[in-house]
């Protein structure tokens, strides 16, 4: 365990210096040249600057659309807004510098959040197109308003040689627009300084349960509201929060370039950055920075120019791709043959190095056990112990419950308790109805008229699964549904990122209660994979892993927010006989500590084993409930589900059930 803990805690200490190290090669990149006393080439500064922009408005895609899963073709409006925005309040408003640029930072921010509202209710390419519109409307009411000069752009002046804006000042030394007075270190300066604040700003929410809870969201929706993440409130922040690096994006754009012109925010722009974006590598930390140096690199290199005029001369001078139109080109060729971008595809390599320069882990202990006589010998040990169910209080009361898929009825007035510290087993033949009756459980469905749930003494009718997680309610999946690109160990984490309660402002500033939640979390996240016997593969991307270990990992995520009530889908499905044993003694042991365990199981042996109490489903109705040797003797069950040659097992009963 303690080797494993410095392992971690050496790679977040090199992680972290990772980013020191990028973010002080932003910070130099961007000031170095102008403090050095060599005037700034216009041409170098306008590069420079530029990326900067780009990258501001990059990271925050990257959130949005990396992170999160939600591509948006509209983050040039963001940076046009915050652009249009703090010239006006420069030029017009009379306020201090500072609370123009944040004026014109909330303006982007506050339209974000606006199209949230829309956008958050929509997934995949619903989300594209009403961003793409978003930012066809954006351009046009640009060039469109009097108020910020049409397509003559603003300020509204012939005279392009001297800004209109006022120079900002800094302690009475003001930052000339470099494009203007040909230098302006000190708007370099602080170009820079945003571009680098930006990035640890984006860095910090990345590396964070809010990110970690991005990415659940990507994966899988109905998982991630299962680990306690409020699907539409997390899509409608991380809209805002990438409008807002839009819109600070905005306000360093005027700052370089002091006249603004409604070209410079067409549909291209959206379209460079979100290229810039997948190049770089969607939802990797470092995708943006990467992709934009690239990208731009090109452009700024003249080297698609040349691969331009290449074709024109060598080609056809009427048939060849513009600049444009390699971009575009470009842009395919990583989706197809890199589509995780250039960060995804080095750490692919770099893995795959390190797999090939490491000696193998021990794999799980595959040895095969007698199963049979195992079974037996346990079940007739536990066959004294039958437990008093009345003495073990009801955490869960489902009651009256019903449920139909077109005509359907897929659960017919049901009825379950749920007790503390206690296995109850739901079972029953294919499309009985178990699975339904769990998604009415945690609230994927929800209630009819008439049932009640009630959930550690709360009525729980409906809640959805966020805020049951939030009672103390944790599942598992018929199939298991991990996040595949995170690690193991980050699988687990996000299993209690919901109960750790970091507020987003403390998260965007990274504060010592954060770093050090983040580090308690990791510490629960180890602990766990150790008690489940597979901390050797924490580090592992879960989608790597073997299905018994995915099936282990689950467990661990699901545990990890100490859950009241567990509730486990066929977790033996596809485990050996040796797994679905230690399951098993897992399950007691879990049982033990007074968790009470819902299983929904078709592992006869297994619930046998391990049920204190056990319900039987047909056609979506109840038709038995009791104890395990009951139900091998009960008629209806044997006619429809066990069969009539099932072989007795003995079980642990219980008195009362
Ligand atoms: N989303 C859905 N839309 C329509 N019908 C559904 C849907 N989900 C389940 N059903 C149907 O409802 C019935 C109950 O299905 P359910 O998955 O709950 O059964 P189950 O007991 O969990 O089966 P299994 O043991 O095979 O997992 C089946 O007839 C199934 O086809």
């Amino acid at each position: 365990m303690s080797d494993n803990l410095t392992a971690l805690r050496r790679d977040l200490l090199r992680r972290d210096a990772l980013v020191l190290v990028v973010a002080l090669a932003l910070a130099a990149f961007a000031i170095l040249p102008g403090l050095g006393g060599d005037p700034l080439t216009i041409s170098r500064s306008q590069s420079m600057g530029s990326i900067g922009v780009a990258l501001v408005a990059a990271c925050g895609l990257n959130l949005l659309a990396g992170h999160a899963g939600l591509i948006s073709l509209g983050q040039g409006a963001f940076v046009a807004i915050g652009a249009y925005v703090s010239a006006w309040a420069l030029l017009e408003t009379g306020l201090p510098w500072p609370l123009a640029l944040i004026l014109a930072v909330a303006a982007s921010a506050a339209v974000g959040a606006v199209l949230s509202l829309a956008a958050a209710r929509l997934s995949g390419p619903q989300v594209a197109m009403i961003t793409l519109a978003f930012a066809v409307m954006v351009h046009r009411l640009f060039v469109e308003l009097e108020i910020f000069g049409r397509l003559a752009g603003y300020p509204n002046t012939s005279n392009h040689d001297t800004s209109l804006l006022d120079p900002i000042k800094i302690g009475g030394t003001a930052l000339e627009p470099p494009l203007f007075a040909g230098t302006g270190p000190l708007v370099m300066l602080l170009v820079g300084l945003i571009a680098v604040l930006s990035f640890l700003a984006y860095r910090n929410l990345a590396e964070s349960a809010w990110g970690r809870s991005l990415r659940a969201l990507a994966t899988n929706e109905i998982v991630a509201s299962h680990i306690g993440i409020n699907p539409r409130g997390r899509k409608t922040a991380v809209f805002t929060v990438a409008a807002t690096f839009g819109g600070v994006a905005g306000t360093m754009q005027t700052q370089l370039q002091a006249h603004l012109q409604p070209e410079s925010f067409t549909f291209t722009l959206s379209l460079n950055l979100i290229i810039m974006v997948i190049l770089g590598g969607a939802g990797r930390l470092y995708g943006p920075v990467v992709g934009v140096f690239v990208l731009m690199t090109l452009e700024h290199s003249h080297a698609m120019q040349s691969i331009v005029e290449f074709q024109q001369e060598n080609l056809s001078d009427t048939w060849f791709l513009s600049e444009e139109g390699l971009t575009g080109l470009l842009l395919i060729l990583t989706l197809v043959f890199l589509p995780s971008g250039l960060v995804g595809g080095a750490q692919k390599l770099w893995r795959r190095f390190r797999t090939r320069n490491t000696p193998a882990g021990a794999q799980p202990d595959a040895e095969s056990l007698d199963i049979d006589a195992t079974v037996r010998a346990t079940a007739q040990r536990q066959a004294s112990c039958a437990i008093d169910l009345d003495e073990h209080d009801e955490v869960m009361q489902l009651r009256d419950v019903t449920h139909n898929f077109a005509g359907l009825k897929a659960v017919d007035d049901m009825q379950l308790t749920l007790r503390e510290g206690t296995i109850h087993a739901l079972v029953g033949p294919n499309g009985a109805g178990k699975t339904t009756l769990v998604n009415l459980t945690t609230g994927v469905y929800p209630l009819q008229a008439g049932a009640t749930a009630h959930i550690l003494g709360k009525h729980a009718n409906g809640l959805p699964p966020h805020a049951i997680y939030q009672l103390g309610v944790a599942r598992t999946f018929q199939t298991p549904q991990l996040f595949h690109g995170e690690s193991a160990l980050v699988n687990v984490m996000s299993g209690l990122d919901a109960k750790l309660g970091q507020s987003f402002i403390a998260t965007l500033l990274r504060l010592p209660k954060v770093r050090r939640l983040e580090a308690e979390a990791r510490h629960r996240a180890m602990e766990l994979l150790e008690r489940l016997g597979i901390e050797e593969h924490a580090g592992t991307p879960a989608g790597e892993l073997p299905y018994g270990l995915q099936r282990s990992v689950e467990l661990a995520r699901a545990l990890a927010s100490d859950p009241k009530i567990l509730i486990l889908d066929e977790p033996a499905a596809g485990l050996n006989p040796s797994e679905t044993y230690q399951l098993g003694t897992t399950l007691e042991a879990i049982a033990a500590t007074g968790v009470a365990i819902l299983l929904v199981e078709h592992d006869m042996s297994l619930v046998i084993r391990v049920a204190d109490e056990v319900t039987c489903m047909e056609r979506g109705a109840r038709i038995y409930h009791g104890d395990a040797a009951g139900l091998q003797q009960d008629q209806r069950v044997l006619a429809a589900y066990l069969g009539d040659g099932h072989v007795t097992i003995q079980g642990k009963g219980s008195r009362n059930a």
